[in-house]
């Protein structure tokens, strides 16, 4: 192709600082090297984790940088050694790699992978620890070792997922991370089972998530917490058979969960990024046996506490990055279950806008009816 072995010059939202409006730059896009993919992004969705990085509350932000990590687009080039994909696949760009090769990989215990986590947190490339984007000669940092708000952008072959040509990347885009967040928090991590009495709390697109993965899960009860009353009716279409909204109660929300499940939840999810909220998903668990994961992300210097007691008698405290899928081999598998109509993308998809639109769509992000707004890259 023209392109390959050539910097690309092509559009991206830029941040500059913390907070400050997204900037829409010519940026140079420099040839993958060695393990490395170029892809032309054409659909992004933005997720609230590209907020909270924006907001300067992430303690690995860097600044300029290029945000974005829910994407899918089409090969455009490879490095030297790339095996696994080629100009032309359909791919989406995964923010936990997934090497099969080192020892978080190997241990068949989780599905986070260490080989490029150094490189992707510092906000550069493996190979020479340096950023493919520049503008005017100036490096702009990576983000996430995704970087999807660039028409544009390299990663490494470990971050890439290569799926079913046939499927519409204007949807397949939010199983670079939301939708399987939430559905993986429910099969892999909680491993939730038939009959269980499940919380959820927020009710955004991670949440609903979490509810159409109980729902699939046989749990009898979803108990949906939110303090904008306006979710409830968005997530009965997902599974939530029952809504609380903290506002309407003087009890501690726990409390109000506890004496609505006689003793308590099953499982609880905290799809927030509230550590107060992770207590009281905690709290609100049965005895000897009820199980909460965190799946919201909090700030810097924000830190959970509880009484050790609520652990003693048998309450279990997890986490999960990526719902726990193993990303290269679990993204296809999820796009053949879109394909086979036995997940939901579209009902998430609020709002469409294109590249130039970035910060309206921030905007919108922070208005309870929007859940995932995609944008079109490319005209
Ligand atoms: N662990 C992971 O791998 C992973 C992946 C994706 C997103 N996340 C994180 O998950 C969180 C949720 O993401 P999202 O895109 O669904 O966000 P969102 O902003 O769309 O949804 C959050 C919901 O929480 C509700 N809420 C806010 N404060 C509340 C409170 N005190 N009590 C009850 N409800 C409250 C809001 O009304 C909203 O409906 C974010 O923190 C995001 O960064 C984590
Ligand atoms: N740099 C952040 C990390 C935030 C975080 O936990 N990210 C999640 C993904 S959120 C996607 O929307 C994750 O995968 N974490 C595991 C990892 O980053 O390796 C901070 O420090 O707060
Ligand atoms: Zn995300
Ligand atoms: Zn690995």
């Amino acid at each position: 192709m023209a392109t390959q072995g050539q910097v690309i010059t092509c559009k991206a939202a830029v941040a500059y600082e913390p907070n400050k409006p997204l900037v829409i730059e010519d940026v140079q896009v420099a040839p993958p090297q060695a393990g490395e993919v170029r892809i032309k992004i054409l659909f992004t969705a933005l997720c609230h984790t590209d907020a909270y990085t924006w907001s300067g509350k992430d303690p690995e932000g860097l600044f300029p940088c290029i945000l974005g990590h829910e994407a899918a687009g089409i090969v455009e080039s490879v490095g030297e050694g790339v095996t696994e994909v080629q100009p032309g696949d359909h791919v989406i760009p995964c923010y936990q790699a997934e090497c099969r090769e080192c020892k978080f990989c190997k241990s068949g215990k989780t599905n986070l992978c260490g080989k490029v986590r150094t490189a992707t947190g510092a906000g550069v490339m493996m190979n020479d620890r340096q950023s493919r984007f520049s503008v005017n000669g100036k490096p702009i940092y990576h983000f996430m070792g995704t970087s999807t708000f660039s028409q544009y952008t390299v990663v490494h072959d470990v971050s890439v997922a290569k799926i079913d040509p046939q499927a519409p990347l204007d949807k397949v885009c939010l199983l670079g991370c939301g939708v399987p967040t939430g559905l993986g928090a429910v099969w892999n991590t909680a491993k939730v089972e038939p009959g269980s009495t499940v919380a959820i709390f927020g009710l955004g697109t991670v949440g609903l998530a979490v509810a159409e993965g109980a729902k699939s899960a046989g749990a009898s009860r979803i108990i949906g917490v939110d303090i904008d009353s306006k979710k409830y009716d968005i997530a009965k279409n997902f599974g939530v058979t029952e809504f609380v909204n903290p506002k309407d109660h003087d009890k501690p929300i726990q409390q109000v969960l506890v004496d609505l499940t006689d003793g308590g939840v099953d499982y609880s999810f905290e799809c927030i990024g509230n550590v107060s909220v992770m207590r009281a998903a905690l709290e609100c668990c049965h005895k000897g046996w009820g199980t909460s994961v965190i799946i919201g992300v909090a700030a810097s210097g924000q830190e959970i506490s509880t009484r050790p007691f609520q652990l003693v008698t048998g309450r279990v405290w997890k986490g999960t990055a990526f719902g726990g899928f193993k990303s290269r081999s679990q993204v296809p598998w999820l796009v053949d279950k879109y394909m086979k109509k036995e997940i939901k993308i579209d009902e998430y998809i609020t709002h469409n806008l294109t590249l130039g639109d970035i910060n309206k769509a921030f905007d919108l992000m922070h208005e309870g009816s929007c859940l995932r707004c995609v944008l079109k890259l490319h005209e």
